[in-house]
């Protein structure tokens, strides 16, 4: 019979300083108990930042707005975004946006990079990291695009569509972290919590 081997939370506390469901998701899928409280840190990056300055910045933000109120729980935070020809592109701020986005990325490849940040104020840990994955997007006509927009998919994601959704159709090939592309890249963060010993791995039966 196979034995599955999950990821268990030693009795450190774990935040995941995020309201986004898929960073929830992919945390739960990995074994992890953690609470979440969601960040209200602004999330605009200075003009000047590169897409790698500002995917870290923006986590680091999110990060540090609960830890600095939870100083003895282990909090992560973390910001995605897509990037294609050195313009960063966030969440779509509404229909028009969303359409120039998913036009733009059509018959191309672009970056997506998501910086996750884990915060111990009282232990002194402060560590960020900015994962990257490429995306290829195969060639859309106008009426695929209209179709994708109208499924309301799009507008609470970066680059204005969701891998993990309807918008699987949109991507021909990934070189990189899939799990990345949709919000956390789980291998790096099981990694650092692994190696603070915030988690450890249980062998078992489990479905
Ligand atoms: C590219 C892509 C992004 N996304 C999502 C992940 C993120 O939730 C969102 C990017 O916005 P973020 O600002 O990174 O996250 P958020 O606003 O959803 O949550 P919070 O700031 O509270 O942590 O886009 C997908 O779900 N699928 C995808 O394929």
């Amino acid at each position: 019979m196979e034995t599955v081997i999950p990821h268990k939370c030693t009795n450190e506390p774990l935040i995941l300083a995020s309201a986004s469901p898929r960073r929830s998701y992919l945390l739960e899928q990995a074994g992890l108990e953690f609470q979440v409280i969601v960040s209200d840190a602004d999330e605009t990056c200075p003009a000047d930042a590169s897409p790698r300055e500002c995917a870290a910045m923006l986590s680091e933000k999110k990060a540090l707005a609960v830890a600095e109120s939870h100083p003895a729980h282990w909090v992560l935070g973390a910001d995605t975004i897509v990037v294609t020809d050195g313009r960063i592109l966030g969440k779509p701020s509404g229909m028009e946006e969303a359409r120039d986005m998913i036009t733009m990325l059509g018959g191309r490849t672009h970056q997506v990079l998501t910086g996750f940040s884990i915060f111990h104020v009282d232990k002194g840990v402060r560590h960020t990291e900015v994962i990257s994955t490429q995306v290829t997007f195969k060639s859309l006509s106008p009426d695929e695009i209209e179709w994708y927009l109208s499924t309301g998919e799009p507008f609470d994601k970066a680059g204005a569509y969701a891998i993990q959704g309807i918008g699987t159709f949109l991507v021909k090939s990934i070189s990189g972290s899939y799990t990345n592309v949709v919000g956390l890249p789980v291998c790096e963060v099981i990694e650092f919590f692994m190696a603070q010993g915030v988690i450890i791995r249980t062998s078992g039966n489990h479905g």
